[in-house]
């Protein structure tokens, strides 16, 4: 297993151990010591999973009371993976970083709290699965526009399939600075 950094100080990409053989394959995909050895060291209290057609992106999400890192993969199909910075006074504010995460590749990004996370699906459909270190609070959801120019990430669809709610969220620097957490 090897961490990979990204071009954003916190957020990483893991590659497990993959072992294969004549039945298909078995990796870890949480190893609570392992992952701490590699900088994971969060409590996560939390796992999800959703499944989305291909076209569809969800995003960009976040919650500022109850901030969620968030430790992310895909069990069937391919998606291009986003975390952008939305911490007041970070030197890296605005600036995102994407990868690809595929049943194939088996690889997970981990997205510390204080970014703003989303997906878009590449092929026909996903199952996107992930750990988050804190509960759900709707009342907290937080998001900014998928399609910030500001923020200008190159996602591989150009007119996607997006949630109402996603559809209503700013740009980054139309939403409140109160909405979005700070830098420590
Ligand atoms: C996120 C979430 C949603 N729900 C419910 C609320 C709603 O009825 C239904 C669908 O919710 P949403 O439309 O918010 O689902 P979705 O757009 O997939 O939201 C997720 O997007 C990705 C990008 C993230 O990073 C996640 O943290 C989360 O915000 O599921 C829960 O019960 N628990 C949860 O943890």
């Amino acid at each position: 297993m090897q961490r990979i950094e990204t071009s954003l100080p916190g957020v990483c990409v893991i590659e497990p151990k993959v072992f294969g053989d004549v039945r298909g394959y078995f990796y870890e995909s949480y190893h609570r010591e392992r992952f701490a050895q590699l900088g994971i060291g969060d409590l996560f209290v939390q796992d999800n999973c959703s499944y989305s057609l291909g076209g569809v992106l969800r995003g960009l999400h976040y919650q500022l009371r109850h901030p969620q890192a968030k430790l992310c993969r895909v069990a069937q199909g391919e998606v291009f993976d986003v975390a952008v910075d939305i911490r007041r006074g970070s030197p890296t504010f605005g600036q995102w970083t994407g990868v690809i995460l595929s049943g194939e590749n088996k690889r997970q990004i981990y997205i510390p709290s204080g970014f703003a996370h989303g997906f878009a699906v590449i092929s026909e459909s996903a199952e996107f699965v992930y750990k988050c270190s804190d509960f759900y609070h709707p009342e907290d959801e937080q998001g900014i526009a998928w399609n910030d120019p500001q923020v200008g990430i190159a996602w591989p669809l150009a007119d996607p399939r997006l949630s109402e709610k996603d559809k209503k969220y700013l740009f980054l620097e139309q939403t409140d600075p109160a909405l979005l957490p700070v830098y420590r």
